[in-house]
């Protein structure tokens, strides 16, 4: 094959638009001119691209025959060029370019900073055919980015004097030339649990809140705390922070806190913690400690004679060196310093940080303990410290911390900062609660006080599993507030090992609201995973009764949003449209019918949901159609291995459990561009990641718009995935690319045999351990799939474990628990040559079809080198690999425009392989 090379101009300008093109061919360079209608760019790309003023391409292409046409021909076929940025800064930065000549496509690559590594090009045959729809794709995708999504509510008995609740809803959309998310908010008074939906009063419209850090509301709904840096423009480490106090009509008090007490507060929804004191006059906090001062160096080159130049002439002839490393928490917190405590009081506008507090230790999630008795002035705080080694890992480094629940961290109490005491506090050591237990985190205390309650991953940081079941605790809180390292702790819900199929299968619990007690002060509402979709429980703390208040005979997911007077408040992908994934969320109301008989009895049965319609909430037609033609279901899978991990003490056949997304029937007209007749429509198969996470039937915008192209999807939760109960979970320890890749492939035959999808049209998606194990499938099953689409995949862990910010995971999923133990910060040749058996890498051989990546280049947690090695491999090999490099991404790959240029590609790629045959 011969690359290809072109470069095109466009021109702005309110007429024509002037493109030239040189393409370097076989035949040698040939340049080409076209003049092109502004109004044809624009209704076929949208007012995006008109807008842009300039663009320029390189891409490959294969021999084209009489290119020359294509100077007359380019503006009809179109270009579909995707200007995300503002016209003064990037030019286009994807592109494909579709001409019909002779019966040929044509696709251009298109270089800009994104990177797209794209060497092959299409053919004659037909390969590029679907790729070259890609405007059409990328509006259909625009049209999910357009709708928005509910973020968080929060209620507060009404200000009217009247029975009711205010709720404010945050919502947000993302803005795609922005590169950003925008959030806005809309509140609603609900009269009464009883009312119906036209009693409802809605602010008229939503208000757009920009550059908030942290948004969040007193207890009694008096008071906003809105945090925000003081200077929009500059780097956040370096701003100051504003805290702003609003009341019902205006601005309270603003105060700044230099960067020399802290740096910015955190907003990372973990370390996190924002709470008012009961008295609504002081606020608690988490923010970064400031950052030492830098070696300043130069000084000699002014010192000597120069005694009258002021500080900032001297500093003029200065530079600022880097200083000592600091280690932070690893994936999404590069750069991130220590989370401390701090409390600030509105009336003074006095901020103090917390003392006392051991420098190893890292704290979050703060709240206040209830008000002391009458005549004691001691106000105190309980928090979540993590001490900065992991204590379960034979290490000297801080391990990551997004997505690991398997840190160790216990709740302590300390004395808050006193205005009285004018910062001249005596540091009185805190007092660790929570004893042996090695994890305990997300404090809450009951309304009378008397309980503090808490989560607790101890089995997750006892096995090394980075994510596993939870239990619950609660602490009986001193009457006289004197707390002691021997408070009664007693286990309210314990780890589920084996539930059954049908039954609680544990708690896996990742927030829980601030004020989360229903109205008898007992019970505590929280979202957790069951199976395979999210529900809202109701723990008595009590008599540790669970109870899923959420309809059982619902299949949809569920999340609580908040609880007030009897009132829940929740989001879920349930509409009235229609019930499916593919629904964006909608809000519920619930309430309890036999609320004052208060019988857990009554929790269980009695509760009613009806819809809240968000007035300004509307769907855009193409979305609204999409939604209304999927359906979906959960699958059970029987599991007939001769040898089971999981122990069959529960009597029941081990399954898994798979969501099967597909298209209704009425809409099978779809049918694909090549015209062949097909029964069931193609399917994607949709790995989760983790692998100690789930696969729920919530909404997601990117796999809504995979199915509204026309695929059937099946996502599989293979054993391991969260929400089934802890033995399965652990049966996949030292066992991945085994145990998982026959999972899903049991899945996979179990859909081919109801004749749910066809062999030859299946392909498969997924990204970190999804992607781990897509590859392990295209080499391991290379002929069930069609073709693979991988995100920042593992794909070699022998590699992996030099540079991930999560060692800790190689060796325990590689060695099961064994990994506790046989973890070292210097592997063996032999933990090394393990490391390789496990991995993608060792089955590359046996690859034959083309794939898709998408790689993160600031990606921590499986860093790019781990995907690029493997791709070179593959490419070397001979095969087809797209790769798409986002210069600027973390592992999630989730900034707006990253996402968006991942999705269409992956549309486009599906269609491509599996739509075009
Ligand atoms: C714990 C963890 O981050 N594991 C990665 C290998 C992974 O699979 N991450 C998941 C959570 C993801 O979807 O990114």
């Amino acid at each position: 094959m011969k690359l290809a090379h072109s470069h095109a101009r466009a021109v702005g300008g309110r007429g024509p638009l002037l493109m030239s093109l040189s393409i370097a061919t076989s035949r040698g360079i040939i340049s080409s001119s076209a003049s092109i209608r502004r109004f044809s760019l624009a209704s076929q790309f949208g007012p995006s691209l008109s807008s842009a003023a300039s663009a320029s391409w390189c891409g490959s292409c294969s021999p084209v025959p009489g290119l020359l046409p294509f100077k007359r021909e380019l503006a009809v076929v179109g270009v579909s060029a995707f200007r995300l940025s503002p016209p003064s800064s990037s030019p286009f930065r994807l592109g494909f370019i579709r001409k019909a000549i002779s019966g040929s496509f044509c696709r251009i690559r298109v270089v800009g900073s994104m990177g797209d590594l794209v060497e092959k090009s299409n053919t004659a045959d037909g390969a590029g055919k679907t790729e070259a729809d890609g405007a059409k794709e990328a509006e259909l995708l625009q049209s999910f980015y357009a709708v928005p999504s509910i973020d968080k509510a929060w209620t507060s008995p009404s200000r009217t004097g009247k029975s009711g609740v205010d709720v404010v809803v945050a919502m947000s959309q993302f803005n795609l030339h922005g590169n950003a998310k925008r959030t806005f908010m809309s509140t609603v008074y609900i009269p009464d649990a009883n009312a119906s939906a036209e009693d409802y009063h809605w602010s008229p419209f939503p208000f757009e809140l920009s550059g908030a850090l942290l948004i969040v509301p007193s207890p009694s709904g008096s008071k906003l705390l809105i945090v925000r840096k003081a200077d929009p423009a500059a780097k956040e480490a370096t701003s100051p922070m504003k805290l702003e106090i609003w009341g019902p009509g205006q601005l309270l008090s603003e105060l700044f806190v230099p960067p020399s007490l802290h740096g910015p507060v955190y907003a990372d929804g973990w370390f996190e913690g924002v709470s008012w004191s009961h008295d609504e006059e002081n606020i608690a906090y988490v923010a970064e400690e400031p950052c030492p001062p830098l070696p300043k160096y130069g000084h000699s080159l002014f010192s000597s004679g120069q005694s009258s130049r002021s500080e900032a002439e001297l500093d003029a002839g200065t530079w600022k060196g880097q200083g000592d490393w600091t280690e932070d928490w690893g994936e999404c917190y590069t750069g991130k310093r220590k989370p401390m405590l701090f409390v600030a009081n509105i009336k003074s506008g006095g901020v103090q940080r917390v003392e006392g507090i051991p420098k190893d230790i890292s704290v979050g999630q703060v709240v206040w303990a209830p008000p002391p008795p009458v005549g004691d002035e001691t106000q105190q705080l309980v928090y979540v410290g993590w001490t900065s080694y992991a204590t379960n890992f034979n290490t000297a480094r801080k391990l990551g911390m997004k997505y690991c629940y398997n840190r160790p961290c216990a709740l302590y109490a300390v004395e808050a900062p006193s205005e009285a005491r004018n910062g001249e506090q005596s540091p009185t050591p805190p007092v660790k609660l929570t004893g042996e237990i090695s994890s305990a985190y997300i404090p809450r205390f009951s309304p009378d006080g008397k309980q503090l309650v808490f989560l607790s991953a101890k089995a997750a940081v006892d096995t090394g599993a980075h994510c596993a079941t939870n239990s619950l605790y609660a602490l009986e809180w001193p009457a006289n507030g004197v707390v002691t390292a021997s408070l009664n702790m007693r286990e309210v819900v314990p780890v589920m090992m084996n539930p059954d199929t049908s039954g609680f299968p544990g708690l896996y619990v990742s927030s829980v609201i601030a004020n989360p007690w229903l109205s008898d002060g007992s019970t505590l509402l929280f979202t957790s995973s069951w199976r395979s979709m999210q529900v809202i429980l109701g723990v008595n703390i009590k008599s540790g009764t669970v109870t899923r208040i959420t309809p059982q005979e619902s299949i949809a997911s569920w999340s609580l949003l908040g609880v007030q007077d009897g009132i829940v408040l929740a989001g879920t992908s349930l509409t009235s449209i229609s019930i499916s994934p593919t629904s964006p969320p909608a809000l519920k109301l619930g309430k309890n019918l036999a609320a004052s008989t208060n019988t857990e009895k009554a929790l269980k049965k009695e509760w009613s949901w009806s819809d809240i319609n968000v007035p300004s909430l509307k769907y855009p037609p193409k979305v609204e159609t999409s939604i209304t033609s999927t359906t979906f279901e959960i699958l059970e899978i029987p599991i007939d291995e001769p040898e089971l991990t999981v122990s069959e003490s529960a009597g029941t056949r081990p399954s898994i459990e798979a969501i099967f997304v597909s298209r209704k029937k009425a809409q099978s007209k779809e049918q694909p561009q090549s015209g062949v007749k097909l029964d069931v429509p193609p399917l994607i198969v949709v790995l989760h990641g983790g692998p100690h996470s789930a696969s729920q039937t919530t909404y997601s915008r990117v796999l809504a718009f995979l199915s509204s192209l026309g695929f059937n999807l099946l996502h599989v939760n293979y054993r391991g995935s969260v929400g089934f109960g802890e033995e399965p979970l652990q049966s996949l320890l030292g066992n991945v690319g085994r145990q998982d890749v026959g999972d899903v492939l049991i899945a996979v035959e179990h859909v081919i045999s109801k004749g749910l999808a066809e062999r030859g049209r299946i392909g498969v998606i997924g990204g970190s351990h999804g992607g781990f194990l897509t590859s392990h499938l295209l080499g391991q099953a290379a002929d069930m799939f069609v073709t693979g689409v991988l995100r920042n995949p593992v794909c070699n862990i022998t590699s992996m474990i030099g540079v991930s910010d999560i060692p800790d995971w190689c060796y325990v999923e590689t060695f099961g628990k064994e990994g506790l133990s046989a973890y070292s910060d210097v592997p063996s040749e032999a933990d090394l040559s393990i490391f390789y058996k496990a991995s993608p890498i060792a089955h590359l051989s046996k690859v034959k079809v083309p794939s898709l990546f998408l790689i993160g280049a600031q990606d921590r947690r499986v860093p790019p080198s781990n995907g690029l090695q493997y791709i070179q491999a593959l490419r070397s090999r001979g095969l087809e690999v797209k790769v798409i490099v986002f210069p600027e991404d973390t592992h999630a790959l989730d900034r707006p425009q990253s996402e968006f240029e991942s999705f269409l590609n992956v549309g486009i790629w599906f269609k491509r392989f599996l739509l075009s045959t």
